[in-house]
């Protein structure tokens, strides 16, 4: 069938016109990380790619690598090996601003400025969006209110962050993160201190936000019942490899219970969801290998 759109030739001496970088399918790209500690490898060969609009749970082992991994997605820490892209571009080649426009990270252990308010501390968020002078832009303070709306502490803009409990500061912290109004967020045990109450309304708000405003979730979570439950990819983590990758369903299974947790453990069905439910029985000794059996 012939073209309906005729080409268009170049004027005879006109320069070729640039070809446009292709744009990436994915919004997340980590292409054979490495990275190293002092006398210890902590990540190798790491390859993930994430695409727009995906909810991923990033899990492992205690000290497997998983805070570093999102360092690396954040730009925070730079790989010794290896790329990671945001949105195609490598994170290394933007500045500081640039990948806070990109990517934002909840850190669950970043210290609060004392004697900054809650809503202070949230305004903070919006600093890739501020001007040279670090002015704060027309609709800033509307950002940073959703943010706090969002996440249910508005009543609490005017309190000190250093008169908050673990999990409000947590909740704090979350909205700090979706005040930079990034297409990637990248969370790190967003429900550590949480009662159960608010693991749920942090993670429905999570998944909320990924149906609504598309937004590409990466997080770390210790429990495998609420990763299972709320992501919709599982990337399990061990010794700082990928040892598993895939929809719940298929990744959650006693071989990766063992291999990946060294726990002897069974696994079944959720009634009414259908998602994965974990039974751990006891530690045994971590197999050597990286393979899940
Ligand atoms: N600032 C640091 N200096 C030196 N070593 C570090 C530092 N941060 C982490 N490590 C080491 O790097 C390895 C990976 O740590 P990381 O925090 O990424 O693990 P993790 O999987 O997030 O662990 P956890 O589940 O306990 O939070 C661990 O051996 C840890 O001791």
């Amino acid at each position: 069938m012939a073209d309906p759109v005729p080409a268009v030739s170049a004027p005879a001496g006109a320069p070729a016109p640039r070809p446009s970088p292709p744009r990436s399918p994915y919004a997340l790209e980590m292409d054979r990380v490495r990275f190293a500690r002092p006398g210890r490898l902590v990540l190798d060969e790491v390859v993930l790619r994430i695409a727009p609009g995906e909810l991923v749970a990033l899990v492992g082992l205690n000290g497997c690598g998983k805070s570093t991994l999102l360092q690396l997605a954040s730009g925070v820490l730079g790989p010794q090996a290896g790329a990671v892209r945001v949105e195609g571009e490598d994170i290394a080649r933007l500045s500081r601003r640039q990948a806070a426009r990109k990517v934002a990270l909840m850190h669950q252990s970043a210290p609060l400025v004392p004697g900054l308010t809650v809503r202070q501390l949230v305004r903070q968020g919006r600093y890739a969006a501020r001007g040279p002078l670090g002015m704060l832009r027309d609709g800033d303070d509307a950002t940073s209110r959703r943010a706090l709306r969002d996440v249910g502490v508005e009543d609490w803009a005017d309190r000190p962050v250093d008169a908050l409990s673990g999990g409000e500061r947590q909740r704090v912290r979350l909205a700090l993160a979706l005040a930079q109004e990034t297409p990637v967020l990248l969370l790190d045990e967003p429900t550590t201190y949480l009662d159960l109450r608010h693991q749920l309304e942090v993670l429905q708000l999570v998944a909320r936000l990924r149906a609504e405003r598309g937004l590409t979730v990466l997080m770390v979570l210790h429990d495998l019942g609420l990763a299972a439950r709320f992501a919709e990819r599982l990337v399990a983590l061990r010794d700082g490899r990928v040892a598993a990758d895939g929809p719940p369903a298929e990744v959650v299974t006693p071989a990766l219970l063992r291999g990946v947790f060294g726990v002897e453990g069974r696994v079944g069905r959720d009634e009414e969801g259908g998602w994965p439910v974990c039974h751990p029985d006891h530690p045994i000794p971590l197999q050597n290998d990286n393979h899940i059996h």
